[in-house]
């Protein structure tokens, strides 16, 4: 079986008191019931910046202004192989919510738990918990 290969742009939405807005996946979807960064798969013919942008419309509802590149990985999962963008947004337009019904809250960066997380985003909440970013 060849594995799946996915590019996903997601973003890091944090307000001016440092809290983030993540979201809960679906209980049908992969990783279903993990908090995530609202995002997802990017399009042919895209580029990352592009993707981080449509995607936020699409599931959050709000219009990003200039998403900063923090950083980029690859993560193998038993069934796909993904390429993680995580974007830092901290301009946008609107308010952020749950577009598709799903559960949302915002988060203290400082009290981010890596196991809310699928096993990909560990590294890049650590380091927001740790204020690299
Ligand atoms: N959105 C998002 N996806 C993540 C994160 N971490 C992580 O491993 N993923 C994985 O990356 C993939 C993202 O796909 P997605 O389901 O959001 O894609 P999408 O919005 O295009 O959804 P669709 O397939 O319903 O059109 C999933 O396999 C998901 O498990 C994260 O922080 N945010
Ligand atoms: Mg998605």
């Amino acid at each position: 079986m060849t594995l799946k290969q996915l590019n996903i742009s997601v973003g890091i939405i944090r307000n001016a008191q440092k809290e983030i807005f993540i979201t809960q996946r679906d209980a049908s979807s992969h990783m279903a019931g993990f908090w995530e960064f609202p995002g997802g798969k990017i399009e042919a013919g895209e580029t990352p910046d592009q993707a981080v942008i449509r995607e936020l419309q699409e599931e959050v509802g709000i219009d990003v202004k200039s998403p900063v590149l923090l950083k980029t990985l690859e993560h193998r999962f038993p069934d796909r192989i993904i390429t993680l963008y995580f974007f830092l947004v901290e301009e946008w337009q609107g308010e952020p919510y749950g577009k598709e019904g799903q559960p949302k809250r915002w988060v203290a960066q400082s009290d981010l738990k890596e196991e809310e997380f699928p096993p990909a985003n560990e590294a890049i909440v650590t380091a927001l918990k740790n204020n690299q970013y």
